[in-house]
């Protein structure tokens, strides 16, 4: 038999193309894979040269600048897509910990949009986890502070991912009080859990849906000087409680490096999440229940509004056009019945089926929605750069091999129109039947 080595050039056109559903076995297979789904960043080539894939290093961020992906979602997202076997089996292979006696407590309260654990959340959690495990010989316990139903009432659906998210402890305070928009009384719980585990950190998500302003109330609380707007946190032994951790400051201008408080506001990829253990999730209650409170707010509910107003960088629902939608009434129809914000492709605004301003992608809008449904939308790079953040992606394709079916969480190969003709009449025949219940 030749020594010669045979090259495969459409295994190594596979090899280049990340998007390709093969795209990681063949990785893999020619050694250029790291394990657990994600691409390597360096390898021996067959002539014994290090190569190099600069691809399998960051992602472009919301504003254009290539980031690093602490968050490991698209990795393991891409390699999951092309094998449903291998993620499985990728999350049973984590490493189960148990921490008994925990040395000290690092407390998480966790937004929760929508009742789940949104990225900015296991972001922190990946950050507590960094706090918690720094000493191997005395680990401390990540604790996450809940505010909803409690556990008599039946452990949702979304509960299930805590443990890979690398909580250890869950104390869940739950009372109308603390329902609804009730910092007070959310305050006056925190100052309970503080009054009686005394957590050695406190860790806010600085973000707009809530934790930023409830971090803040609990550190006046407790008369500590938060720090705000965390991205990094480094270990210090100069510091008083050994990190030191770095802000944005001045407006968002400047960095600001100080020693890491009590209490800390962090950013979205502050850190990464948890990828390879999987925790206890153990539940810790308080001693005494909550003393009732006498609130000078009161929560009248939520407003509806308007989902065509609602700009695409806030919106949560996205219900996106392409050159794929020919019923336009129907398209429009679907979204109000569904109560989504509309978007659309490029070609579908250069055409004039859509205005500009909803435009998603590259050059358009970076959209963050939790669900994001793409209706005749091919999944060309520069839209896929749009969606990137979008935690659930819903294609409706003719073509099966569209990157957009390989980009999606779900598909559903057929026609547009009918596809959302019979989705809408599901949809009103379900609140038809509502009604007629209640
Ligand atoms: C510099 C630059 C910047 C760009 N910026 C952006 C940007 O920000 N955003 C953006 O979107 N694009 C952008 N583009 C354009 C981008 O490259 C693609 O051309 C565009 O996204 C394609 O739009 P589309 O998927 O709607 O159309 P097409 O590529 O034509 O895809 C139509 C899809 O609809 C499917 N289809 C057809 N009929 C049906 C049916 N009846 N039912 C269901 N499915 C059907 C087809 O299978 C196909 O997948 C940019 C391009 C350049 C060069």
């Amino acid at each position: 038999m030749s020594e010669i080595v045979r090259r495969d050039p459409r295994r190594e056109w596979i090899a280049r193309n990340r998007l390709h559903p093969d795209h990681e076995r063949v990785l893999a297979e020619l050694g250029q894979s790291a394990g657990h789904g994600m691409a390597a960043t360096e390898w021996m080539g067959p002539n014994g040269v290090i190569r190099k894939n600069p691809h399998a290093v960051g992602f472009i961020g919301p504003n254009g600048i290539k980031r690093i992906d602490r968050s490991g979602v698209q990795q393991a997202a891409a390699a999951g897509r092309g094998a449903g076997a291998g993620r499985k089996a990728a999350a049973d292979e984590r490493r189960q910990v148990t921490i008994e006696a925990p040395a000290f407590l690092v407390a998480v309260v966790p937004d929760m949009p929508g009742g789940r654990l949104s990225s900015h959340d296991r972001d922190l959690l990946g950050l507590a986890r960094q706090l918690a495990d720094a000493d191997g010989e005395r680990p401390g316990a990540v604790v996450a502070v809940l505010f909803g139903p409690g556990e008599g009432s039946g452990e949702p659906k979304e509960r299930a991912g805590f443990g890979e998210a690398g909580i250890d402890r869950l104390i869940v305070l739950d009372g109308d009080d603390v329902d609804g928009y009730a910092p007070e009384a959310r305050l006056a719980a925190l100052t309970a859990v503080d009054g009686e585990f005394a957590p050695r950190h406190w860790l806010f998500p600085d973000s707009k849906l809530g934790g930023a302003d409830l971090g803040r109330r609990l550190s006046a609380r407790l008369g500590e000087r938060p720090a705000a707007g965390i991205w990094q946190v480094e270990r210090d032994a100069a510091c008083a409680l050994g990190w030191r951790c770095t802000g944005r400051g001045a407006a968002g201008t400047s960095d600001i490096q100080r020693a890491l408080p009590r209490v800390v506001l962090a950013l979205a990829e502050c850190a990464e999440p948890v990828s390879e253990t999987r925790h206890a999730v153990q539940p810790l209650a308080l001693s005494q229940p909550l003393p009732p409170l006498l609130g000078r707010i009161e929560d009248l509910g939520q407003v509806a509004v308007d989902p065509a107003g609602v700009a695409l960088s806030e919106a949560e629902f996205i219900l996106s056009a392409g050159n794929g939608v020919k019923d336009w009434e129907g398209f429009h129809q679907a979204a109000k019945i569904l109560g989504a914000t509309e978007g659309a492709s490029r070609v579908a605004v250069d055409d004039g089926f859509m205005p500009r301003h909803r435009q998603v992608g590259a050059t358009g809008t970076w959209v963050t929605a939790r669900v994001y449904v793409a209706v005749g939308i091919s999944g060309a790079i520069q839209h896929l750069q749009g969606i990137q953040s979008c935690d659930k992606v819903v294609a409706i394709n003719l073509d099966p091999g569209c990157d957009m079916i390989k980009r999606a969480d779900l598909a559903v190969i057929g026609d547009s129109a009918s596809i959302l003709a019979a989705l809408v009449e599901m949809v009103q025949r379900q609140r038809e039947e509502k009604r007629d219940a209640a």
